[in-house]
C-alpha cells in the first residue's frame, strides 16, 4: 500500500523497524488464528485505551493544523477512532462479558503510556509535522496489515479484526490521512522535502513510533 508519497519514504527510512512492527508474531497469530485469545482480549483492552489518546493527538492536530482542508481532515480522523474503529472494541469484550465502562478505568500497560504519550509529546514539543510522522505508522501499519492478511489469512477467529483494518471505511481514511501528509509536507517543506533539515527528523520521529507499535505487540503478546 502506498497511501501517497511521503509514507513510503518514512517506510522505507524505517529500515528492519518497519518489517518487526507489520509481520510481528502477534500479526501473524491473528492471520492464522493461533493467538491465545487472552492475549488477544488483553491487546484490545490496553487498545481501547490506546485509541481514547490517539483520538486525543488526532484532536491536537486540529489545534496544530494551518488550513480548514487540515482541520477537517483531523476532525474526521478523531470521528473515525472514536465512532467506527473502536466499535470493534466494544462489540468484542461486551461478548467477553467486559463492558465499556471497564474499558474506560482499566489501567494502562507502560508500553501503552509509552507510546500515546510520545505522540502526544510530538504534536504539544513540535509542529504539526512532527505530529503526523508520530502518527503515521499507526493510521497506515494497520491499513497496510488489514489489507495484507485479508488476502492472506487462513480461517481465523480474527476475522472480524481483520475486517476492521482492511474494510473500506478505514482503508478511505489510511488514503484521506496519507493525502493529508502529502499536503501538509509540500506546504511546509516544498515539493523536494528529501532535502529539507527537518527530514531526518521526521523520518526518526516515524521509526521511534514503529518501535512503540512493535512493543505494543508484544505487550498484547506476553503481558
Ligand atoms: C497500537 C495501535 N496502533 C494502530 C492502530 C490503528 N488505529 C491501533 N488501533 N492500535
Amino acid at each position: 500500500m502506498s497511501y501517497g508519497a511521503t509514507f513510503p519514504l518514512w517506510r522505507e527510512a524505517a529500515g528492519d523497524a518497519w518489517h518487526d512492527y507489520t509481520r510481528h508474531a502477534f500479526v501473524e497469530g491473528l492471520r492464522d488464528g493461533t493467538l491465545p485469545r487472552a492475549a488477544y482480549l488483553r491487546y484490545l483492552v490496553q487498545d481501547y485505551l490506546f485509541l481514547v489518546h490517539f483520538s486525543r493527538a488526532w484532536a491536537l492536530a486540529v489545534t496544530k493544523a494551518e488550513t480548514l482542508d487540515e482541520m477537517r481532515a483531523c476532525a474526521a480522523t478523531v470521528h473515525a477512532l472514536l465512532n467506527d474503529e473502536m466499535r470493534l472494541h466494544v462489540a468484542t469484550c461486551a461478548a467477553e462479558g467486559i463492558p465499556e465502562a471497564d474499558l474506560f478505568a482499566a489501567r494502562e500497560a507502560p508500553q501503552n503510556i509509552a507510546y500515546t504519550r510520545y505522540v502526544l509529546d510530538a504534536g504539544h514539543s513540535g509542529d504539526f509535522l512532527d505530529l503526523m510522522a508520530a502518527l503515521a505508522p499507526c493510521v497506515l501499519g494497520y491499513g497496510e496489515i488489514g489489507t495484507r492478511l485479508a488476502s492472506a489469512a487462513d480461517r481465523t477467529p480474527y476475522a472480524d479484526w481483520i475486517e476492521t483494518y482492511a474494510g473500506a471505511d478505514y482503508q478511505k481514511t489510511c488514503d484521506e490521512v496519507g493525502a493529508l501528509i502529502d499536503g501538509a509536507i509540500t506546504r511546509r517543506l516544498g515539493t523536494t522535502p528529501r532535502d529539507s533539515p527537518r527530514w531526518p527528523r521526521l523520518c526518526a520521529r516515524f521509526e521511534t513510533a514503529t518501535r512503540l507499535e512493535v512493543d505494543f505487540w508484544g505487550m498484547g503478546l506476553r503481558g
